[in-house]
C-alpha cells in the first residue's frame, strides 16, 4: 500500500473545489414503514471527516443509506449545500456522492480490476465511450489501496481484508466530492486499517473532499476524525471533537457501559477502556477476584491516597473502582 507522506496525485477530480456540507434535517426513516430515525437533524461538515459511532442497532447504517438515497425518508430531507438530493438526477448523485455499504457483495467471477472499474460508471459519457482519465481513475484507485497487483484475481477468491480494500478503491475510483463509508475498516489488520484511513484523510485533506464514516474502532475514530458523531436509539446523542465526545460520561450513555478514557498527550490519542459492570466479586478492569486461598506471597491492598481532595474527586466521580493508578503519560479525559 502507498506511502501517505507522498501527495496524492490529481487524476480528474484532484482540484475540485471543496465540496458542501451534507445537511441531514428532520430525517425520519426506517424500514417497512416502521422509522428507526426519527427528526434527526445533523450536519456533517464540508470537507471534513466525520466518524459515526454508537452502539449496534442504534441507526448508523440507516442514517448513512437516507444519505445515500438507499432510503426513502418518511419526513425530512437531505440536502448537500441548499439543494435538496432527492430531486437529483441519479447520475448527477453519482458522480457526487459515493457509498460504500457494510456488507457489499460482489458479482460472482469478476476481477479487481473488473469491480473498480465500475466506480467510473457514472462518469461514462453518452455513449458509455471508456476514456483514459477513467483508466488514470482506476489504476490511481489500485494502486493507493495497495492492489496493483491483483488486477486480475477474482473478488470472490480474496481475504475479508483485501476484498475490503477492493471496495474502498472501487469508492475511490469513483472520484466523488462526498464519500459514505459503512464501517470501512471492519475487516483489516490494525495495520491495513491505519493505512486506509491514513488515505482517506490525505484524500479529505488534498481534494477537500466530505468523508463520513461509520467506525466501531473508537481510538481510531478520534484519532482520524474531524468531528465525532455519537448516536443511540436512533437519534444523535453527542456531535463534537473526539474530547467533546470521547468522554467517560458519553461513552457510558451511548454504550450503556462503564467506560474509561484516556489521553495519550504525545501522540493526543484517547483510547477507550470499557469496564465490566459492577458485579459482587468482580473487579471492573482485572475480571473476577480470586475466592481461593490467597497466594503465599499476596500483592498488599494499594493504601489511599495521601491527598484527601484527590479522594473527593474520585468519590465525585463514582470512584475508581479499585483502578490501579494511572501511567505517568495518560491524562484521563473528563466531561
Ligand atoms: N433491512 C432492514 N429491515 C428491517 N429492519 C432493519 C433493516 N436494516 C436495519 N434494520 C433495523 O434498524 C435498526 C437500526 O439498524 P442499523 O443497521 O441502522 O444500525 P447500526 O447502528 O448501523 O448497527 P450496527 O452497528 O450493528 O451495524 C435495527 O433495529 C435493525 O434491526
Amino acid at each position: 500500500m502507498r506511502s501517505t507522506n507522498e501527495p496524492v496525485s490529481p487524476s480528474g477530480a484532484g482540484e475540485r473545489a471543496a465540496s458542501s456540507d451534507v445537511v441531514v434535517r428532520d430525517l425520519t426513516v426506517g424500514y417497512g414503514g416502521a422509522p428507526v430515525l426519527r427528526d434527526v437533524t445533523v450536519t456533517f461538515p464540508a470537507g471534513r471527516v466525520t466518524a459515526l459511532v454508537g452502539a449496534n442497532g442504534c441507526g448508523k447504517s440507516t442514517l448513512l443509506k437516507a444519505c445515500a438515497r438507499q432510503l426513502t425518508p418518511t419526513a425530512g430531507t437531505v440536502m448537500l449545500g441548499a439543494e435538496d438530493v432527492s430531486a437529483w438526477h441519479r447520475t448527477r448523485f453519482a458522480r457526487t456522492v459515493g457509498f460504500l455499504p457494510q456488507d457489499p457483495v460482489a458479482p460472482e467471477g469478476v476481477s479487481v480490476q473488473e469491480l473498480v472499474s465500475r466506480g467510473r460508471h457514472p462518469h461514462r459519457g453518452a455513449f458509455g465511450r471508456w476514456r483514459a482519465q477513467d483508466d488514470a481513475a482506476v489504476a490511481e484507485a489500485l494502486e493507493l489501496t495497495g492492489l496493483s497487483a491483483f488486477t486480475d484475481r477474482q473478488v470472490g477468491d480474496l481475504s475479508g481484508g483485501q476484498r475490503q480494500r477492493v471496495w474502498i478503491a472501487l469508492a475511490l475510483a469513483q472520484q466523488t466530492d462526498v464519500l459514505l463509508l459503512d464501517e470501512p475498516t471492519t475487516y483489516l489488520d490494525i495495520a491495513r486499517q491505519a493505512d486506509v484511513l491514513d488515505i482517506l484523510c490525505e484524500l479529505q485533506r488534498s481534494r477537500g473532499i466530505t468523508l463520513v464514516m461509520v467506525l466501531h474502532e473508537l481510538s481510531l475514530a478520534a484519532r482520524y476524525a474531524d468531528l465525532m458523531v455519537a448516536m443511540k436509539d436512533g437519534a444523535v446523542a453527542a456531535r463534537g471533537s473526539a474530547a467533546d465526545v470521547m468522554t467517560d460520561a458519553v461513552l457510558s450513555d451511548v454504550f450503556d457501559m462503564r467506560a474509561r478514557v484516556l489521553h495519550d498527550p504525545a501522540t493526543g490519542a484517547r483510547v477507550v477502556i470499557p469496564l465490566s459492570a459492577p458485579r459482587p466479586g468482580r473487579d471492573p478492569l482485572t475480571g473476577p477476584r480470586p475466592t481461593t486461598t490467597p497466594s503465599p506471597d499476596p500483592v498488599p491492598p494499594t493504601p489511599p491516597p495521601a491527598d484527601p481532595a484527590a479522594h473527593r474527586g474520585a468519590a465525585r466521580s463514582g470512584g475508581t473502582g479499585g483502578l490501579p493508578a494511572r501511567p505517568d503519560d495518560l491524562d484521563e479525559v473528563h466531561p
